[in-house]
């Protein structure tokens, strides 16, 4: 069989970025044993940006669209992207051929501290940058303080420890890979912290006309974790997951039935507009549709309407 004898992997440059490259490099190493695998580090936007929430400065893709342009340019084959910061429209060059099987969803809380959200007292400060786990943590804890919170993990967990939150969160799965595991205090389940769509599972890239690549990269797909990411990013496709909007969306496996939860909150977690579904994994598309249409019904439309206003765009964290 022809297979192939060299592939450049684009990645950003962050830690987790590179062990989610570095990953991806050694499964398809181990594959193809003769093929020359190098990564190509590129720093994009999302990285620059670090004194402002990320949905404040909206832009579409903003970890994404320079590893796009590695590949236009043919500097690059593929590129590796944690799910959740890929758009969910790609446009016309690109696909997203193969889903990796995937990972702890779960958000994780993080404190020197404290146990809990629940342990944490009035006025104590979370820092999240996502307006997602901000609705959530206020709906559920009116009594504490959210604030913003950026930077790659490693400048987070530098905020956190000087004391400018006496709690934080973020993806249990970007501490475990960097052997930050001890950080975590607990994790929230999604009933909890509902995950953001694609939450813990990378999603490959490339040119959607190097069919030959397709089909190296094809075995490294999950079916599972394809089956729910389908579920969960057709609820942000329809409500415009262009939006910066707080948005939750995830899926899970029950042999061959895919069951979807989903919600749309106020920022402020005064509203919490929730819907779920469960069809066949061939229907995941369609029920994941569905769900986005009764959160709609349910009253999404203003809350989604007043945020598009600031911008278009910003990563569903
Ligand atoms: N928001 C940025 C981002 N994009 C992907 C991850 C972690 C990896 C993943 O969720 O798959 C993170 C960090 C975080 O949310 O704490």
């Amino acid at each position: 069989m022809h297979t192939p004898e060299k592939l450049v992997i684009a990645t950003r440059a962050s830690r987790l970025a590179l062990w989610q490259a570095e990953h991806v490099r050694a499964l398809l190493q181990q594959r193809y044993p003769s093929c020359e695998i190098s990564l190509l580090e590129m720093t994009t936007r999302g990285d620059q940006i670090l004194d402002r929430t990320l949905s404040k400065v909206g832009g579409k893709g903003l970890f994404v669209k320079e590893l796009e342009t590695a590949l236009l340019d043919g500097r690059a084959d593929l590129a590796v992207h944690s799910l959740k910061d890929v758009p969910v429209e790609l446009t016309d060059p690109f696909a997203l051929p193969v889903i990796l099987e995937r990972d702890d969803p779960r958000d994780a809380f993080v404190s020197n501290e404290y146990g809990s959200l629940a342990d944490m007292p009035a006025g104590a400060v979370v820092g999240t940058s996502s307006l997602r786990r901000e609705s959530q943590v206020r709906a559920a804890y009116p009594h504490l303080t959210v604030k913003p919170l950026r930077g790659n993990l490693d400048t987070r967990l530098g905020k956190l420890d000087r004391g400018e939150y006496g709690a934080i969160i973020l993806a249990a799965v970007g501490l475990r890979r960097l052997k930050l595991d001890e950080r975590i205090r607990c994790c929230l389940e999604p009933s909890e912290s509902l995950p953001a769509a694609g939450q813990g599972t990378l999603g490959i890239e490339i040119l959607a006309e190097r069919h030959d690549l397709a089909q190296w990269l094809a075995p490294l797909a999950c079916s599972k974790a394809t089956a729910c990411s389908v579920a969960e990013r057709a609820v942000s496709r329809v409500l415009g997951g262009s939006c910066q909007v707080p948005l939750a969306a995830y899926a899970e496996l029950n042999g061959d039935t895919v069951h979807l939860d989903a919600l749309v909150a106020e920022p402020d977690g005064t509203v919490v507009i929730r819907a779920s579904g469960t069809a066949p994994i061939h229907e995941a598309l369609q029920m994941g549709e569905s769900v986005a249409r009764e959160l709609m019904a349910k009253g999404a439309q203003p809350i989604l309407a007043r945020l598009a206003d600031g911008g278009n765009a910003a990563p569903q964290t």
